[in-house]
């Protein structure tokens, strides 16, 4: 096996091993920051309801997809309460088995946890509306990237929507060994979803988060 095919492998593994020791909780999830997720989902209600509704180019909300999912802490707040019906995928079995016990009573209309790296996870062709990534991408390679928002925006249905909400760093790659990721400037991620053939329809950046962190923007995608 040659360098790079080995440290991919082990991009990979290590971050496995990784959120296979984070506890199955909000917390767990945001890394330590389980009290930003309200601003979290509120910035994410906003956005995204810019797109939703009735009418000529609007975005449907029969069915959505939370890539990277965990819990289902975006699921239960964001997802369920705007859309008929939501899948969740993250590579992480026992997160998704929390998830059914996290959403409570709403689990009932998610229609499938499915169990893959978004690496190899191929989405249903025109299936979603939405299609939500958040937190995840910097688990991915570039070219991984690029080839999963590529089956996202099959997996479309009329006027459906990908969005992407993540870390951004100041300037460049950053790696992160603890959990195994990357870190990019926005301008890295705009080229990956210029190089996946998809537009940049709106973009903001998430405001109220405690200084310290990343910054973070939303990016919605077609
Ligand atoms: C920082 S947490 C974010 C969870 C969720 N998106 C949220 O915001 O609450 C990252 C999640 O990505 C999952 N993950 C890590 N690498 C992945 C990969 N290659 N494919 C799919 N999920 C992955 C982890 O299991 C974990 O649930």
């Amino acid at each position: 096996m040659g360098d790079i095919a080995h440290d991919e492998v082990s991009f990979y593994s290590n971050a496995e091993d990784y959120w296979k020791e984070v506890p199955a909780t909000v917390d767990g999830m945001l890394g330590g920051y389980g009290s930003i997720s309200i601003i979290d989902i509120n910035g994410s209600k906003d956005f995204l309801r810019k797109f939703l509704g009735e009418g000529e180019g609007k975005t449907g909300t029969r069915c959505a997809l939370d890539c990277g999912a965990g819990i289902g802490r975006i699921t239960k707040r964001l997802l369920l309460p705007l859309f008929s019906t939501v899948d969740l995928v993250d590579v992480t079995q026992e997160f998704l088995d929390k998830a059914k016990i996290h959403l409570g009573e709403d689990s009932k209309r998610v229609g499938n946890y499915f169990c893959s790296g978004l690496q190899d996870f191929a989405p249903e062709n025109g299936h979603y509306d939405v299609i939500w990534i958040q937190w995840v991408i910097g688990h991915l390679t570039d070219e991984h990237l690029v080839k999963f928002l590529q089956r996202c925006q099959k997996a479309l249905r009329p006027n459906g929507l990908i969005v992407i909400k993540d870390n951004v760093s100041y300037e460049g790659v950053v790696p992160d060994e603890v959990d195994s990721s990357i870190c990019r400037d926005l301008a890295i991620v705009r080229s990956l979803v210029a190089k996946a053939g998809l537009r940049i329809i709106h973009e903001e950046q998430q405001m109220n988060f405690p200084k310290e962190i990343y910054q973070v923007h939303t990016l919605a995608l077609r």
